[in-house]
């Protein structure tokens, strides 16, 4: 098995607040791997500092092998590290498609000298873009909303879209804040199907979820954390089945 994810005695704090705590972590190329535990556990704070909203106070990240370390969100997007977020970050106003467009990892308009030396190219790898961003809208069956905007289609088909928008960034390791929180039906269904599609494919994926059904369905194994420490690794089931984790996690 390779490894995409590496987290090596990753620290961080803000003030009193510990939210990584020696975090040390690996996750495999097709891997689904759950991370779980209670409210405040530092479990977003981990996809900052992997994705680079923050930088770790000590420790080191890399991807694929290449170190993340010292890098700004961008680079670590060119680097393959694709994300989700808790409150999507969708511009409302605007179609589905124009947002996937603004996400790719490699898009060419970002590097002046590419528009140019190579305007033709540019014309061609946007036709390009827009080709991929509506093949994993069909894969969604969310073509026929491609130029609605995203205000105008219900909450779990915009859940679908920031989904779909990561997955423009076609690198190896690919984290979702919560992607089921609010989504049920037909979209709860899509959203599964793809998460592990994508994981099939090749991808290392980190989920951090709510729902600990969507999570026992979908992940291989699971982390528990709490006050920014890994208190275990394990199945989903062996992990909420330990008293202890329970307790903490359902405050029971
Ligand atoms: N940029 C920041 N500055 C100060 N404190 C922060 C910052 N980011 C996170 N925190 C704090 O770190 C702690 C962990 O937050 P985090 O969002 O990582 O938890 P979480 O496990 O994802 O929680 P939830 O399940 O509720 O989303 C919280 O107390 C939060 O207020």
């Amino acid at each position: 098995m390779a490894t995409v994810i590496s987290l090596d005695q990753v620290c961080k704090r803000f003030g009193g607040i510990v939210v990584a705590d020696q975090i040390s972590l690996e996750i495999q190329r097709g891997e689904i791997l759950g991370l779980i535990g209670p409210n405040g556990a530092g479990k977003t704070s981990l996809f900052n500092l992997i994705s680079g909203v923050f930088p770790v106070d000590s420790g080191s990240i890399s991807v694929g092998g290449q170190s993340l370390d010292g890098l700004p969100l961008h680079r670590r997007a060119r680097l393959g590290v694709a994300r989700t977020w808790q409150n999507m970050r969708l511009f409302s106003t605007m179609t589905a498609l124009e947002n996937m467009l603004i996400a790719p990892r490699d898009y060419p308009g970002e590097r002046l000298s590419h528009i140019v030396l190579h305007p033709r190219n540019l014309a061609k790898t946007d036709a390009a873009l827009r080709a991929q961003a509506m093949s994993i809208l069909a894969r969604m069956k969310l073509d026929a909303i491609a130029n609605t905007s995203v205000n105008d289609i219900p909450f779990g088909q915009q859940k679908l879209v920031g989904l779909a928008r990561a997955l423009m960034n076609d690198g190896d390791c690919l984290l979702l804040d919560e992607p089921m929180a609010g989504v049920e039906g037909h979209a709860y269904d899509t959203m599964k199907a793809i998460v592990r599609e994508e994981a099939e494919g090749g991808r290392a994926v980190c989920v951090v979820e709510h729902n600990v059904s969507f999570i026992k369905d979908l992940c291989n194994s699971a982390v528990f954390m709490a006050s920014g420490k890994i208190l275990e690794r394990g199945s989903v089931e062996s992990l909420l089945s330990s008293k202890t984790l329970a307790e903490l996690y359902f405050g029971a």
